[in-house]
């Protein structure tokens, strides 16, 4: 599966000398990359008459692909509290969220993003600007996955340099150690969500954009389920190493569910950030 060493990107990735969007960071920002949306922290007053308003001009009605699941005023109150406790321990560190394919490190980590006032980075749109080529499918089939996996790592080398980052990395990004030794740098969060939710989800958009998962024939859940087990075998131990793991069937039993399904992404996002805030808290602890 990882055999790019050596291999490089036709063009490096085009790392130059642009601010960060909060000019906070003193590292340098890649040229063609603009974060996906501008973190806007979220600012509510306490009278719950006026916070549709302040909600709809936040930009937090509606998470990216999630038709069904609007934040509600408690959950971005809630949100909001959380990134306040969580903020003063992070000190300025990278988010790196891991996991599966289609478990949500987009739509989850865009609401931490928006909540810490940080912003948001998906590593495999970075590859594909660094590459040239419009989708990660096209970077499989042109070159190779080994290809891809070297360019990912230049991604995640560049964006170690960084600070107030949340970044959704690739599902296959746990593999390479050296990509461990960049991630470290900053915190990082597994999402770790049951692989028929996950078929269920990857089945309902098709598998076209993910070319570990795409087969032409057959039925799209099943072929999912399959792929995504084999594939989660190979790599839980390398997820389990991460800071932290939010668990979608554990949030599910604390909220009185047996379906992972109804958890908003707001709900997944609290649980993040009460996870980062036991692991900051408790190594703040251990070195007091
Ligand atoms: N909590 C949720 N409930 C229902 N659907 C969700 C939830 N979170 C994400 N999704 C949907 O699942 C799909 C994958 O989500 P997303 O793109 O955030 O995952 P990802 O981990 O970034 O995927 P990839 O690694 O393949 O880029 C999207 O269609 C998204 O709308
Ligand atoms: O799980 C994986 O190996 C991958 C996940 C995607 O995010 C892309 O990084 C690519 O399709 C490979």
């Amino acid at each position: 599966m990882d055999a790019g060493v050596g291999l490089r990107a036709k063009q490096p990735p085009a790392w130059a000398g642009h601010g960060n969007p909060h000019g906070c960071s003193t590292a340098r920002v890649p040229a063609r990359l603009a974060a996906e949306k501008p973190a806007r922290p979220l600012v509510l007053s306490s009278d719950p008459r006026r916070r549709g308003a302040e909600l709809k001009a936040s930009g937090c009605r509606k998470p990216a692909g999630i038709e069904k699941a609007y934040y509600s005023a408690d959950e971005a109150l809630i949100l909001k509290q959380k990134a306040e406790d969580v903020i003063p321990y992070l000190n300025e560190r990278c988010i790196y969220l891991v996991g599966m394919m289609g478990s949500g490190k987009t739509t989850v980590g865009k609401i931490l993003a928006e909540v810490l006032g940080y912003s948001f980075f998906d590593s495999d749109k970075l590859v594909e600007k660094a590459v040239g080529i419009s989708s990660v499918a096209e970077i499989f089939q042109i070159h190779s996955e080994a290809f891809f996996r070297e360019n990912e790592s230049e991604v995640l080398r560049d964006l170690s340099s960084m600070h107030r980052l949340v970044v959704a990395t690739g599902g296959g990004a746990v593999i390479r150690p050296i990509n461990w030794s960049y991630m470290r740098k900053g915190l990082t969060i597994w999402l770790d969500v049951p692989l028929d939710a996950l078929a269920r989800r990857i089945a309902a958009v098709g598998t076209a954009s993910r070319p570990l998962l795409h087969q032409e024939s057959g039925d799209p859940y099943a072929k999912a389920y399959a792929k995504l087990t084999a594939l989660f075998e190979q790599r839980m131990d390398s997820y389990a190493n991460a800071d932290a793991r939010v668990s979608l069937e554990h949030i599910a039993v604390k909220q009185g569910h047996n379906d992972v399904t109804v958890l908003t992404p707001s709900a997944i996002a609290i649980e993040a950030l009460l996870k980062m805030e036991s692991f900051l808290t408790e190594k703040a602890m251990v070195r007091n």
